[in-house]
């Protein structure tokens, strides 16, 4: 009996006990939404309405926009307000029961946070926390803040109900061991044709990564299914909560290996409450700063070429010059290129002036080099050219000569001195460069004879007109990053690299990438001391080597693979066993029939599954045998902008970053996969592109790699 009479409360289960605090806090939201500001209604008749909008309507305006904002925000919460929940005691203070959801809830009358943001300082806790002892701490604006933890509960609520209660920590009883229940729930969960945020089971590595200084550029190598795309986009999401005055989404941006790809990531942000970050290729990027003075061939060609089971001759000799583009010390060479033209450039002997006295050449250099020195060269050109004219203009006038001929040959001679120096437009400078630097050549330049069309570069070519670019333009300031990421970096070259940091003066990026899935070696970096190279002032190097997506079975199936190519990070399993990947022999004549039954029979459980081809051409034969017996499979090319989930027929190499329920992978025999680093990273990929199961089927003897892989 307590000293009021009444009989003490009986402790609740933690089921029950989280059903009545759930009800509380949806009650609580429910009141927010009542309260508050509401955006005005705007009479659609009303013509008056926007003379009516002055400055003070306009800034009331503003804060009502914000306020339903917040109202959206809430109504999300409604459906789940909240994800976790750790009992956390900082040292001489009292416990706190902290609800962390997607995003902060105060109490709508008392102000008290009611669930704290998942990227709030205290919610570190909750993912740093692996339960090795009870003892936490955190980083908080006015210092480390450390504590013990005596509770650690994952909590699902699905449209406001409670769904799930896992406690993966508690004080005082026996840790089921370094499991977590909980990650393993949802990684079994079926994956859709979009990749989604993981807030609620953010591991302490990740976090990590996630949480790094935004000042200092953090270089990460992440197996295959570590979660690196995942972990950059949630990075992103704190980097803003975390400095809202010095960063905007919109001034950050993520480059992704495709438009596809940018597809399947882009709903990550917004279920992060994100918007407006730039996703965007550097392709893309590139060839709008070049203001499409340039294009890029049908992608599919080249990776035709990468990729045809006998390496084309042309491919081969294009090959040491696509390395080459890519170094360093090639865009060394350029910009000392670009260095030398510019001390060359000034057109030689004085410049005679229709009116009066030449311009002395020597005017015209100080000029140049030395009054406008700060300018990028095409300005310089441009404002000496444009102050001659003036001179000549000033020269007219003082001799009172007026006369329209005298305007009319002024601007000729103008124009004639403009002529006098080399073509300032980045392609002809390059193709000079190309010519010069030894072991280059143009064959990568196509003319179209059709007057008027647009040049073709190859893509290793964007760097290099890029940084021609920055010589004779400079850096747009709409065109400057606060943060930039980039995915899948293996496929970056170190001039990729450094001809961005231009874009990015703070040097705040995260490069995120793994070597044993570098497919397209020649064009990527070699290893990740050459990224380091590019930071002299300082880097992070992290590395992350548990794979998240697929069953034991799979990434142990895939590590062998590689094992013989002596990879320097192998993939760590998470132990979340599944079914066996099977290696199946296939006759040639029943092999579509084969396929045919295996998809059927995995598109029952599954909902994404994946063909896996070596080639293009096959991606087309197997997508067409689909379609004539009725399967409605995607095929995916090169050129696809968008990724539909459910059955899809796609060319191995294009599979990279994406992920499936099922994968079958086709024609996995010697002649389509021989045993030689290229297509052991190909294989690899392919298998490590699998969530739940692999098949794997083959006619005639299936590829050695395979072989060392099941023998092992
Ligand atoms: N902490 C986590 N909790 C739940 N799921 C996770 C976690 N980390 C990663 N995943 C899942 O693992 C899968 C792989 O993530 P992601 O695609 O980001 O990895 P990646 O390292 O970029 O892979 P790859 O290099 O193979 O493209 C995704 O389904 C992601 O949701």
């Amino acid at each position: 009996m307590s000293e009021t009479g009444t009989p003490p409360r009986p402790a609740l289960d933690p089921y029950e006990e989280e059903k009545e605090h759930l009800q509380r806090v949806l009650d609580l939201i429910r009141a927010a939404l009542e309260s508050g500001p509401r955006m005005p209604v705007r009479d659609e008749d009303d013509e008056d309405a926007d003379e009516a909008l002055t400055a003070d309507v306009v800034a009331d305006v503003a804060v009502a926009e914000m306020a339903e904002e917040r109202r959206h925000q809430l109504r999300r919460a409604l459906r789940d307000p909240y994800f976790g929940r750790i009992d956390f005691q900082p040292e001489g203070e009292a416990l706190q029961k902290l609800y962390i959801g997607k995003q902060g809830i105060d109490h709508p009358s008392t102000g008290e946070r009611v669930v704290l943001d998942w990227r709030a300082p205290a919610a570190s806790v909750f993912y740093s926390f692996t339960g090795q002892g009870d003892e936490a701490r955190y980083e908080a604006p006015g210092g480390e803040v450390r504590g013990t933890v005596s509770l650690k509960r994952n909590i699902v609520v699905r449209e406001g109900d409670l769904v799930r209660v896992v406690d993966s920590y508690v004080k005082g009883q026996t840790q089921a061991g370094n499991v977590d229940e909980f990650l393993l729930y949802r990684l079994a969960d079926s994956k859709d044709s979009r990749l989604h945020d993981i807030v609620a089971t953010i591991q302490a590595e990740q976090n990590e990564v996630i949480r790094a200084d935004k000042n200092v550029p953090i270089l990460i190598q992440g197996v295959a299914g570590s979660g690196k795309t995942t972990v950059a986009l949630h990075r992103l999401a704190y980097l803003l909560y975390q400095h809202p005055e010095k960063l905007r989404a919109d001034k950050m941006v993520i480059f992704a290996p495709s438009a596809m790809f940018v597809d399947y990531i882009s709903e990550v942000l917004p279920e992060l409450g994100v918007g407006d970050v730039q996703q965007t290729t550097f392709a893309a990027f590139a060839l709008r700063v070049l203001d499409h003075v340039v294009l890029l061939p049908d992608p599919a060609k080249r990776l035709r070429e990468r990729f045809a089971l006998r390496a084309s001759q042309e491919y081969e000799s294009m090959r040491r010059e696509i390395e080459l583009k890519g170094r360093v010390e090639t865009l060394e060479a350029l910009q000392a290129f670009l260095q030398d033209m510019e001390k060359k450039m000034v057109p030689q002997g004085d410049v005679p002036s229709p009116v009066g006295p030449p311009i002395s050449a020597e005017t015209i250099a100080r000029w140049f080099h030395v009054e406008y020195a700060r300018y990028p060269v095409r300005q310089r050109r441009d404002r000496v050219v444009a102050r001659a004219k003036r001179q000549w203009e000033m020269q007219a006038k003082d001799a009172g000569k007026v006369e329209k001929s005298i305007k009319r040959e002024i601007a000729a001679a103008a124009r004639e001195f403009e002529r006098a120096w080399p073509d300032l437009e980045p392609l002809p400078i390059y193709e000079s460069f190309l010519r010069h630097h030894p072991g280059l050549s143009l064959r990568s330049i196509q003319r179209p004879a059709k007057y008027g069309a647009r040049p073709l570069v190859e893509p290793e070519d964007l760097p290099l007109l890029l940084a021609i670019h920055q010589w004779l333009h400079g850096v747009d300031a709409r065109d400057v990053f606060h943060h930039v990421v980039i995915d899948e970096a293996q496929d970056f070259s170190p001039a990729h690299i450094r001809v961005l940091q231009a874009y990015c003066p703070s040097l705040s990026f995260t490069i995120l990438g793994d070597l044993s899935q570098s497919i397209h070696s020649e064009a990527g970096f070699r290893d990740w001391d050459e990224v380091r190279a590019l930071f002299p002032g300082g880097s992070r190097y992290v590395e992350m080597s548990v794979s998240y997506r697929s069953t034991y079975e799979i990434v142990s199936f895939a590590n062998r693979i590689l094992e013989p190519f002596k990879p320097e990070v192998l993939a760590r399993p998470v132990f979340r066993s599944g079914d066996p990947v099977v290696v199946e022999p296939v006759s040639w004549e029943g092999r579509f029939d084969a396929l045919l039954e295996r998809l059927s029979a995995e598109s029952r459980g599954a909902t994404t599954v994946a063909v896996l081809t070596r080639t293009e051409e096959d991606a087309h034969v197997y997508h067409q045998m689909c379609l004539e017996s009725g399967l409605d499979a995607h095929l995916l090319t090169a050129s696809q902008t968008h990724y539909e989930g459910g059955i899809s027929i796609v060319p191995v190499y294009l599979a990279k970053g994406l992920e499936f329920d099922s994968v079958i992978l086709v024609d996995a025999d010697e002649s389509h996969y021989r045993a030689d680093p290229r297509d052991a990273k190909l294989l690899y990929v392919g298998c490590t592109r699998a969530l739940h199961r692999l098949r794997l089927l083959y006619c005639d003897r299936p590829s050695p790699l395979i072989e060392w892989a099941v023998s092992d």
